[in-house]
């Protein structure tokens, strides 16, 4: 699979873009005329500049409202396609776009349009030079590639062919199968771009809201098996026109596409008949069994605290590391590690974000496998030196610079507890609360870094996504994107925040980025487990007895129940599969929280409740909100 980019994917001078480009893999780029006519150097520096890069550039772009121009726009039209032919040449390029006209003076007619195009042909072909054809969705005659492969079918010209992408086809639902009849030849280019779905006009949403392949709700998978499967075996090329990018990091950004590219190609490659694409073989996305362990970072003062509330959550210590300041506590399938170290990784975060849960096990069936595939990807390995007989974990990082650990069965990482750790017999410990597993981690993120790290874990593992939720701050809104597998064995949720004063900013600026923010445990019984909870010491967040008379009324509740979900704290909700009922904690450190909760057959994540606890749990921090100074800290002072 051969690898381009558009330069207008991504933000910044021409010269950023094209290092952003080279260093993410691509192997071409797509230069796009105003980045170009932006550019103080001769098409000819540009040429250079792009092939110093070890690229090649794919495409020059766009060549506007040519085809069907009535006299005297149609010479002078040809006259500005002779003058781009020049540029292209000084450029280095044999490949320009035309998309379908909009002009209001333009003239229909299919054949029209086919002798324009094969008199085109004939200029470029004195040239060496080659001219495609794309339909865009909202051409004035012709926004259907079936039409634009018509016309480049009756230009009958070896140097006329059609460019084909996947934002003009599907946002208009053109049925992919069309893509199959074409000769593979005659398709020039393939752009290549998602969307979410929003009911927009199809300009404005093109221009202004596409993104990476996985990103959006496209078929794209399935319009790039189609044209695989003609045997086509040219670039791929990404063309995304997305406000957010165009600010945002070009690196970044540039991973991301490049991460993408890969991705579909693997998933295409898998499909039945994809004969002419060639992609690095690496092994499938892994099903993720469970989360194996959840680290926290801290020092012994915060350790101390964090064992308090651990211990009021009915977590008891079961083993200690062997060799290093790292305790185990556990509570039915969950282990949450305590790190005090004062060296090493975590001793690192701790400096730069303060406590944190900076570390994430996932357990899958091969973790050499799913490290080999997350590498594949462009994820960045994490290790560091672990003593003589320890088990070395593989591992990656993740959101914020954390660390996601991938352990085994069929390996010695099956047997981490007995080799690295000493089973630990705790007298202390305060009864259980019932709780069993992970039910969900919440890490919250920067807003312009959500579909990196959405991409991030579909691409990497066996999970998907569900829509984006508004979720209602005080002061002001945060997205929420729930990642998760159909056996709800991971569930992430990843919460963007825009501003700092959301209780999801509040936490980004004063943890110094971004990590996990809270972590929900499952029950069977939420009832039990709040009874086992108080006599604990545990304090749960408190919600506004308000809440209740709306939730008894919306849901046409019992008001017994209503009363002792009140008596508890224990928010409520209810989807077409069942019922939901959450406890929270108050927070600890800069805004980090823990949930429980039950899911009586419900799937989703209680968002309607979030205005509410938001509401509580914001309370607990100053009382103004506002961030306080940034501090330092070190645990080896
Ligand atoms: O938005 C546009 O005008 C535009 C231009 C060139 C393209 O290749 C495209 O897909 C869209
Ligand atoms: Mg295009």
């Amino acid at each position: 699979m051969k690898t381009s980019i558009a330069t207008v994917s991504i933000s910044g001078e021409l010269p950023e873009k094209l290092a952003a480009i080279a260093k993410a893999g691509f192997d071409g780029v797509e230069i796009f005329e105003n980045d170009f006519l932006a550019f103080d150097g001769s098409p000819a520096d540009v040429g250079r500049m792009v092939r110093d890069h070890g690229l090649e550039i794919t495409l020059f772009q766009p060549f506007r409202d040519f085809e069907g121009m009535p006299e005297p726009h149609r010479t002078r039209t040809f006259d500005r396609a002779e003058r781009k032919f020049d540029i292209m040449q000084q450029l280095g390029t044999d490949l320009v776009l035309i998309c379908s006209n909009v002009s209001p003076v333009s003239l229909g007619g299919i054949d029209r349009a086919a002798a324009d195009f094969h008199e085109l042909g004939e200029r470029a072909a004195k040239r060496g030079l080659r001219v495609g054809y794309e339909a865009l969705a909202w051409g004035r005659h012709i926004f259907d590639h079936r039409d634009a492969w018509e016309i480049v079918r009756r230009a009958d010209h070896a140097n006329i062919g059609l460019i084909l992408d996947s934002f003009h086809t599907l946002s208009r639902k053109i049925d992919i199968n069309s893509i199959r009849s074409i000769p593979k030849e005659k398709i020039f280019i393939v752009q290549l771009a998602d969307a979410p779905l929003i009911d927009m006009d199809l300009l404005y949403w093109s221009r202004h809201f596409r993104n990476m392949p996985g990103e959006g709700d496209l078929p794209v998978v399935a319009f790039t098996s189609a044209i695989a499967e003609t045997g086509y075996d040219g670039y791929f090329s990404l063309e995304i026109f997305n406000d957010q990018f165009r600010g945002g990091s070009a690196k970044a950004i540039a991973a991301d596409g490049h991460r993408s590219l890969i991705t579909l190609g693997d998933r295409v490659r898998r499909g039945p008949n994809a004969t002419g694409l060639t992609v690095a073989a690496m092994p499938d996305r892994a099903p993720v069994k469970g989360v194996g362990f959840v680290e926290f970072s801290v020092d012994e003062t915060d350790a101390a605290e964090l064992v308090a509330i651990l211990s009021t959550l009915g977590f008891h210590k079961t083993a200690q590391h062997r060799t290093k300041q790292v305790s185990v506590y556990q509570q039915g399938e969950i282990r949450l590690l305590i790190n005090t170290e004062r060296a090493g990784f975590a001793n690192a975060s701790y400096a730069v974000h303060g406590p944190s849960a900076y570390a994430t096990a996932l357990v899958v069936e091969d973790a050499a496998e799913s490290m080999a595939r997350a590498t594949a990807l462009g994820a960045e390995s994490f290790s560091q030196p672990v003593g003589s007989g320890e088990v070395d974990i593989p591992a990656i990082r993740g959101v914020g610079g954390g660390v996601i650990y991938l352990l085994d069965k069929k390996s010695d990482l099956g047997r981490i507890w007995d080799i690295d750790f000493l089973t630990v017999q705790d007298d202390e410990k305060s009864p259980s609360a019932h709780l069993r597993t992970i039910d969900h981690i919440a890490q919250t993120v920067a807003y312009e870094e959500m579909l990196t790290w959405l991409l991030f874990y579909t691409a990497i593992f066996q999970t998907q996504k569900t829509p984006m939720v508004d979720i209602i701050d005080p002061a002001g809104v945060v997205r929420s994107q729930v990642i998760e597998n159909a056996a709800g064995t991971l569930r992430i949720t990843l919460n963007g925040a825009e501003n700092r004063r959301t209780l999801a900013g509040h936490f980004i600026a004063e943890t110094f980025g971004s990590g996990i923010q809270h972590l929900a445990f499952s029950t069977d019984d939420i009832f039990a487990t709040a009874a086992a909870l108080k006599q604990n010491g545990f304090r749960p967040l408190h919600i506004s007895p308000n809440y209740y008379d709306d939730v008894e009324a919306r849901f046409g509740l019992d008001p017994e129940l209503s009363e002792r979900l009140k008596a508890e704290n224990i928010l409520y909700d209810r989807d077409e599969y069942g019922e939901f009922f959450q406890l929270y904690s108050g927070t600890y450190g800069e805004g980090f929280f823990f949930e429980i909760v039950e899911r009586r057959g419900y799937r989703g994540y209680g968002a309607a409740n979030a205005i509410f606890r938001i509401a509580a749990l914001k309370k607990q921090i100053r009382p103004d909100g506002m961030p306080a100074l940034a501090k330092t800290r070190s645990r080896s002072q």
